[in-house]
This record gives C-alpha cells, sequence and structure tokens, in this order.
C-alpha cells in the first residue's frame, strides 16, 4: 500500500476553484444533495463539489466488481475509492489495484485501511490528471457525476483501457447505450473500437446522500480487433460528423453535403437504411453499414 499526496496546494486550490464553477454551471439540479442542515458547512461544500454519494450497499458494488469481468491477472484503476466499499469489493477479484481520489480525508482512509494490503494503491490526486498508463488495465468506479464527460473521454483517448465499467447518472447510461432507441454522435463515432453496454440500473436510495435520480451501471469493452483500422475509422467519424450536423433534417439530407445524391441512394439500398431516418435514430451497425457501401 502506498500513500502519495501529489497535488500541490497552489495548483489544487486552482482546481477546486475551477471545479466549483463547473459543478454549479453543469448541475445545477445536483445543487441540493449535500443533505447537510443548511449546505454551507466545509464538508457539506466538499461532499457537492466532489459529488460525494456513497454507495451503501456491499451487494451492488459485488455485482459492479464481478460484471466488469475483472479477471485475476488484472490491473485496475478506480476513480474515486470513497469509504472503499467497490474497492473492497474488487479486491479479491485482481492482481492489483490503484485508486485515484482527490479528497485528502478518503484517500488518507483508503490509505490507512489497506495499509498491510500490498494490493491496493491510494493516490491523493485528481483522476482526470494522470496520464494513460503502458500497461493495459480495467477501469471500475462510481465517478463522480460531474466529472462524467471528462472520465468518459479520458477512458475512450486510453488505448490501454480494456474496459471501464461505471455507476453514472440513469439518464446518461442509457443515452450512451441506445437504450431510449436513439444513438449519440460519442457512441456512434466510437463503436468501431468500444462496445458500450447497460448492465444494469441501481435505486438512488442505495447512496447516501440519496441523489436526485437513479444510476445505472455503464460497461464500455474496448473491442480487441476494432471494426475498423485507423484510416478507415478516420473516415468513418467524417461521415458520422457530417451526419450528425442535422443539415437537411434527415440522415440522407445531411450526408448529400458530401456525396452525390445517385451514390447515396445506391448506398443507403445497400446497407439497407432508412434515408428519411433522423440522423439519432440511426443504429451504429447501420452507419457501420452504410460506410461500407459507400466504400465498395
Ligand atoms: C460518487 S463518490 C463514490 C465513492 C465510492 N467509490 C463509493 O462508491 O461509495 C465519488 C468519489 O470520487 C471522488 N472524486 C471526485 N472528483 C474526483 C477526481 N477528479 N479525481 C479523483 N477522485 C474524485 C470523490 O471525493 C468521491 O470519493
Amino acid at each position: 500500500m502506498q500513500y502519495r499526496d501529489s497535488v500541490h496546494r497552489s495548483a489544487h486550490d486552482d482546481r477546486r476553484r475551477r471545479q466549483g464553477r463547473f459543478d454549479r454551471s453543469r448541475h445545477p439540479s445536483r445543487g441540493g444533495m449535500g443533505e447537510h442542515p443548511g449546505g454551507h458547512d466545509r464538508r457539506g461544500n466538499t461532499r457537492k463539489r466532489l459529488s460525494q454519494n456513497f454507495l451503501t450497499d456491499p451487494q451492488i458494488a459485488a455485482t459492479v466488481a464481478r460484471r466488469s469481468g475483472v479477471e485475476s491477472d488484472d490491473a485496475v484503476i478506480e476513480v474515486g475509492p470513497g469509504r472503499g466499499i467497490l474497492t473492497r469489493a474488487l479486491q479479491p477479484l485482481c492482481r492489483e489495484i490503484t485508486a485515484y481520489e482527490l479528497d485528502p480525508k478518503y484517500a488518507k482512509l483508503i490509505s490507512e485501511k489497506h495499509r498491510d494490503d500490498p494490493k491496493v494503491t491510494c493516490h491523493h490526486q485528481d483522476f482526470l490528471t494522470v496520464p494513460a498508463p503502458r500497461e493495459a488495465f480495467r477501469l471500475v468506479a462510481n465517478i463522480p457525476y460531474s466529472r462524467t464527460s471528462d472520465i468518459i473521454d479520458w477512458c475512450l483517448a486510453t488505448p490501454t483501457l480494456k474496459s471501464a465499467t461505471l455507476i453514472t447518472q440513469w439518464e446518461y447510461a442509457r443515452k450512451r447505450t441506445g437504450d431510449y432507441g436513439r444513438w449519440s454522435r460519442l457512441t456512434v463515432l466510437s463503436w468501431p473500437q468500444v462496445e458500450w453496454r447497460l448492465l444494469g440500473r441501481v435505486d438512488r436510495r442505495k447512496f447516501n446522500p440519496v441523489p436526485s435520480v437513479d444510476s445505472g451501471i455503464l460497461h464500455l469493452e474496448r473491442r480487441k480487433t476494432p471494426l475498423l483500422v485507423p484510416f478507415q475509422q478516420r473516415d468513418f467519424e467524417e461521415m458520422v460528423r457530417l451526419g450528425f450536423t442535422g443539415i437537411g433534417g434527415d440522415i440522407f439530407r445531411s450526408l448529400r453535403q458530401a456525396v452525390s445524391t445517385e451514390r447515396l441512394r445506391q448506398a443507403f439500398r445497400d446497407a439497407d437504411v432508412n434515408p428519411r431516418a433522423q440522423v439519432g435514430y440511426v443504429s451504429p451497425q447501420e452507419w457501420l453499414r452504410l460506410y461500407d457501401s459507400l466504400m465498395s
């Protein structure tokens, strides 16, 4: 076990100030989650600022750990171990855990709890400053919801990530996995490299303080063999971005900006994709078929 305080005071203070603004502007609805009388004491503010909604049910922690696919030779990264409920569930399943906790109180707590455990290392560090590890790893976390997009971006940009199993807001998990019958641009763009799955729902009452919405268990699995090679991926992304401009109102008219009507008609026929579909309703598989048809 190792405890490393790698946050310099001035940088840390700056980051705290920036995050304070970030949290309030992007997540106003979560402003009341401190559940501290008045909500103005220092720990209450820390709780809100760092999205500290602790999981209280060890069975759910065990389910998340099991469903993450972590195996005995895996290195695991955990974002924000907090009081360590997920760390405890993961510890017997993997080779090692490297945790990053921004709150010094909990970084110290985890380090002390695992003082005699060589498998667990906790760094007092903003996870978003962690460089991409060289070795393959799996990431498992009940993430601070206010940093969801940043954490997902970090995961997608890290080629050594094998998978990420994240407790996120329920709506976010549904949106990214097509569970509303619609597909987000980020999901489609990354689909050739990463499969997005919804593993389950967690009742909001399983957290303390109780947040305003339920949570979902979101799983990203990096494909061992990507569906497209790098130059194809670049072309695919260009096509998807064009499709998502929304120009014309449907996917055909958006793509029409760059491809002739005749060629496009043929490609939609070959790929068996509805040319009048609104872009959000086109599944990643349909996008891939369309890409194949256009490139052949
Ligand atoms: C939702 S709580 C989860 C805590 C614990 N894993 C659990 O399930 O009960 C999020 C945790 O992430 C920590 N945290 C917030 N932002 C962070 C960041 N940028 N880097 C590392 N940890 C962060 C919080 O202090 C908190 O402990």
